[in-house]
């Protein structure tokens, strides 16, 4: 049997007394495409941080390529690729510059980068930027370059914290096509999203964090049981989720001052 590219045992992380994973086990195994979802707050971005060693965690053990994480900190960076959920962009720098900073990071040269850099953002229709200074990118045009920047060195593992973030509908068409041209490519991507029709179809694999572990774990089709919904219902159902009209009413009760119980 093929061994997991990631493994995930026991994952335990609090911050304070806020118990955010409380034992998260998961396997990935190579040119697997995973849709990791949960609630906000739910712990994704943690696990994902702790699982790059951004993050420390309490307790638990995460494989990757094989050997436990603090093994392989030096070697594995470069077979990974990232998009934080969040990224500061250097706002001085042109893409062109970024992209030759986060390039020289990984080792690649010069003209590779710049190259490469300027075709990748042809292809999502930003190029006309490609001197411009990132302050004055849209917010569609960063996520761009997050992704962008975490492909250039051709990673074997990508992790993409909600990859279609002020992405307009043609350009999510363009990520999704993306997402499956690059496991074609034997390419292992591990992401997160809100968006729960794309998760539904993209993923080959589905695993629902809630209340601190994985509550569900398969292709859509298996975790959905005998039931007829959508992943937004099943998701709805296992995170508990049944209560928006009398939130969205306290809400604007509360909105125009009004005691919620009157
Ligand atoms: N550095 C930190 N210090 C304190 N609490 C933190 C820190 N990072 C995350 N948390 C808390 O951990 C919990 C999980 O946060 P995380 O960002 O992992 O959630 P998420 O599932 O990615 O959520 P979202 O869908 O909103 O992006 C939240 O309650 C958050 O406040």
């Amino acid at each position: 049997m093929m061994l997991p590219i990631l493994e995930i045992k026991n994952l335990k992380k609090s911050f304070g007394s806020n118990e955010v994973l409380k034992g998260v086990d998961f396997a990935v195994y190579p040119g697997e495409i995973i849709g990791y979802i949960g609630t906000n707050g739910a712990g994704k971005s943690t696990t994902v941080k702790m699982i790059l060693g951004l993050l420390k965690p309490d307790s638990g053990e995460i494989t990757i390529f094989g050997k436990p994480l603090i093994q392989n900190e030096t070697v594995y960076k470069n077979r990974i690729g990232y998009v934080p959920e969040n990224a500061d962009l250097y706002e001085t720098l042109t893409a062109e510059e970024y992209f030759l900073f986060v390039g020289q990071l990984y080792g690649l040269n010069e003209s590779d980068i710049q190259q490469k850099s300027f075709a990748m953002m042809a292809a999502m229709k930003i190029e006309s930027a490609f001197r411009n200074r990132l302050s004055t990118f849209s917010k569609g045009m960063r996520q761009k370059v997050l992704i962008i920047s975490s492909l250039l060195h051709n990673p074997d593992i990508l992790f993409w914290d909600e990859p279609l973030n002020g992405l307009d509908a043609n350009s999510v068409l363009v990520i999704k096509e993306l997402l499956a041209q690059l496991k074609m490519e034997g390419k292992t991507i591990f992401y997160s999203s809100h968006i729960m029709d794309t998760v539904e179809k993209l993923s080959d694999r589905i695993l629902i964090l809630n209340n601190g572990q994985i509550v569900a774990d398969g292709p859509f089709n298996e975790i959905r049981h005998e039931a007829e919904g959508t992943l937004e219902d099943l998701f709805n159902e296992l995170t508990g989720f049944d209560e928006q009209q009398q939130l969205a009413q306290d809400f604007v009760q509360a909105m125009k001052g009004e005691d919620s119980d009157a």
